[in-house]
């Protein structure tokens, strides 16, 4: 179990983090998501022991981690930390890389190692190229595998699918998140992207101008947003006055644009603005009661054309009372 009790951090004068406590069960995926500049890498290099910390201490199982002064090589042994900047040995093959840290006495264990990991990154057919001639993606994926080679206990993320293309990036995740659960390996992810949050992580860590605003489980915490700030970092979000809807009530609620739909018998009346087509259907933009209000519809709608729009009574119960 991870334990972070009550840290407090400031780059010079600068405060990046307050009062961060929380703990973190064996084997669990957490996402830590916030806006950028948040303090999220901050907290993971804090974690991994590259910055000091004047307040609070971190504890793994029983063991205190003293941070930086009391470690002769950067970072704790038992963790890995991937940074946004991958540090990788470009002129060494994606192979060496990989094996840098395994140990070299049964080679034959060594060889079949990383090609485990190659396979978990899909970068099997790239063993024998540099790393200088691979793009920022396939950088990416090396990085991640090198990270992978020691089996970590803990193992700290940050951004780790940022260079990777779409295509390639579910079947990454779905790799990777599959083989920590089987190696029971901890994780803490810093993320932007919600596919990275929502499938994968147990429980989600929101931080809000470096002070930890809740930590639950994933689902609960999409479904029940507590505030526009939580609701955002998942994508689009509208605020919504009951009154509006013809409730007694003025209290705002938070709806997700696939909870409101266009029902021709609703007296609820928005004017078409844009619609952004997005895949699988269009994001549309429209005003509704002088305001901007965001809804998912299977076609493209033509503005200034008027639509009516509804929202259950269960997604307006269930957000009264988040
Ligand atoms: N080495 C540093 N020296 C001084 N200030 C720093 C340093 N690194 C980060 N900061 C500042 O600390 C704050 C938190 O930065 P941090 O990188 O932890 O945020 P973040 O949530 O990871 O952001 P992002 O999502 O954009 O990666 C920011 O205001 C940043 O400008």
């Amino acid at each position: 179990m991870l334990t972070v009790d009550n840290i407090s951090f400031a780059y010079d004068t600068k405060p990046v983090l307050k009062n961060v406590s929380f703990t973190i069960e064996k084997g669990q995926h957490i996402a830590l998501i916030g806006a950028s500049g948040c303090g999220k890498s901050t907290l993971l290099k804090i974690i991994y022991g590259l910055l000091h910390i004047e307040e609070g201490a971190l504890f793994w199982e029983d063991r205190k981690l003293l941070g930086p002064s009391h470690n002769l090589v950067p970072g704790e042994e038992n963790m890995k930390y991937l940074s946004q900047g991958f540090e990788l040995q470009s002129y060494r093959t994606v192979a060496e890389n990989i094996g840098q840290y395994l140990s070299n006495f049964e080679p034959e264990l060594k060889q079949g190692r990383v090609q485990e990991l190659l396979e978990i990154v899909e970068m099997m057919n790239f063993a024998d190229t540099k790393v200088e001639h691979l793009s920022g993606g396939q950088k990416q994926r090396v990085a991640l595998a090198k990270v992978l080679a020691k089996k970590p206990e803990l193992l700290l993320l940050d951004e780790p699918f940022h260079n990777i293309d779409n295509f390639r990036r579910s079947s990454l995740r779905r790799n990777l998140f599959k083989y920590l659960k089987r190696n029971k390996i901890t994780s803490i992810t810093a993320t932007h992207d919600k596919t990275d949050i929502l499938s994968f992580a147990d429980e989600t860590i929101v931080i809000k101008q470096g002070e930890i605003v809740t930590k639950q489980k994933t689902e609960v915490l999409y479904q029940n947003p507590q505030d526009y700030y939580i609701a955002s970092l998942f994508g689009e979000v509208n605020h919504i006055n009951l009154s509006i809807l013809g409730h007694e009530s003025d209290q705002e609620i938070l709806v997700y644009p696939h909870e409101i739909k266009v029902e021709s018998t609703s007296p609820i009346k928005a004017r078409v603005k844009n619609s952004y087509f997005n895949g699988s259907h269009y994001l549309i933009e429209a005003v509704f009661n002088n305001s901007i209000i965001f809804f998912d519809h299977d076609s493209q709608l033509t503005a200034p054309e008027v639509v009516s729009l509804s929202i259950s009574d269960e997604i307006i119960q269930k957000r009264i009372h988040s």
